[in-house]
């Protein structure tokens, strides 16, 4: 079998797809009537797959319909629209892609993960190595559907199957295995480089960091600061949010934490075009929204001592409200 000996190409209207439904949409956005045009189809998974038997990833190859029409030039041969296949081979709608599927049934998304692993690579791969990378939108001008994308890692003893896809519904696919060297990933450096940039941070802090890789294979690390949450809860000594900002105070600082917290944060690209009093009200507002009350003045020993004594004792009855309320619940299943 062939995947890419491509024939008898002829491209016309979509009526009655099972993936695909165009629809017109009308709205009016501040006073103005306006249309787009979209496509509703299925959201779907791809999965990053890492073979650590062998030290290889694993990728699919496939004839893609939709990538060979957009590079080949169409023609109208007596009123239908045709591809002259001598002239534009079916190579040229080959993919290497990820492992990767619609979900089209009403099942968690790992679980469709775990089946297009073993459809398509043959993988028999346990759900608990089947992790989350992120969530993100494809064909925003178009369809906006979503994409989740997981990593797994694989081990030869979990191949139990060809893979290739399912047969007798026609898919036609190579398993491809490439090395790190091969895709040119400088995976020690890498990681010797990210461990140097992040050692001076306390080991539990979350840190937002960007990383992206150049043509030429060269990366960039971009390690933001923590976030502003952390900073205030660090300076207002407390654990927890409050669970009725607005009502319960979680913690008290003042403006001169405010300003220090704001003079870090605004070295954030989000913050790079406000100015440092913008930044400070900003961070104001992320505190009210966790509970925490800013004062302007400095915090007076035995005011503090007194908030801390009772935001203990509210914290202690809100942990027992809730377990009764957990108890309760057992009790009525
Ligand atoms: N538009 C279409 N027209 C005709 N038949 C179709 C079709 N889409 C799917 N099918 C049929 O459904 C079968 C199963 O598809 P899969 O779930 O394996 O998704 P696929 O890997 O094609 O990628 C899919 O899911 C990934 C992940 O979302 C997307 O990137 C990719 O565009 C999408 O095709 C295909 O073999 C084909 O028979």
């Amino acid at each position: 079998m062939i995947m890419e000996n491509i024939s008898d190409v002829t491209v016309g209207p979509c009526e009655n797809s099972k993936y695909i439904v165009p629809k017109r949409i009308h709205y009016t956005q501040n006073g103005a009537a306006k249309i787009w045009d979209v496509m509703r189809v299925h959201d779907g998974v791809a999965i990053l797959l890492f073979n650590s038997s062998r030290n290889v990833f694993v990728f699919v190859r496939q004839f893609r319909p939709a990538i060979y029409i957009n590079v080949v030039k169409t023609e109208i041969n007596n009123g239908i629209e045709t591809v002259d296949t001598s002239k534009y081979p079916g190579t040229l709608g080959l993919t290497i892609e990820l492992c990767a599927g619609i979900v089209d049934k009403d099942k968690p998304v790992p679980y469709i993960a775990k089946a297009e692993v073993l459809e398509e690579c043959g993988y028999d791969v346990p759900l608990e190595n089947i992790k989350k990378i992120t969530t993100c939108r494809n064909g925003v001008g178009t369809s906006g559907a979503t994409i989740h994308l997981y990593y797994a890692e694989i081990t030869d003893s979990m191949k139990v199957g060809p893979g290739g896809g399912i047969a007798t519904e026609g898919e036609m696919i190579d398993i491809i295995e490439m090395t790190p060297e091969e895709m040119q990933i400088q995976i020690a450096p890498f990681c010797k480089d990210f461990n140097e940039k992040t050692a001076h941070i306390k080991p539990g802090i979350k840190i937002q960091t960007e990383v992206s890789v150049n043509p030429d294979r060269s990366y960039n690390i971009k390690l933001l600061t923590p976030p502003t949450q952390y900073f205030l809860m660090q300076a207002a000594g407390c654990q927890k949010g409050s669970s009725k900002p607005g009502t319960k105070v979680s913690g008290i600082i003042t403006l001169k934490h405010i300003y220090e917290i704001a003079k870090v944060k605004s070295q954030d690209p989000s913050f790079a075009c406000m100015s440092l009093e913008q930044v400070c009200k900003s961070m104001i507002g992320s505190a009210h929204f966790i509970g925490i009350k800013v004062v302007k003045g400095p915090l007076e020993v035995e005011e503090l001592r007194q908030f801390l004594v009772q935001r203990a004792e509210e914290l202690a009855l809100e942990e027992k409200e809730l377990e009764e309320l957990r108890v309760s619940k057992m009790l009525r299943l």
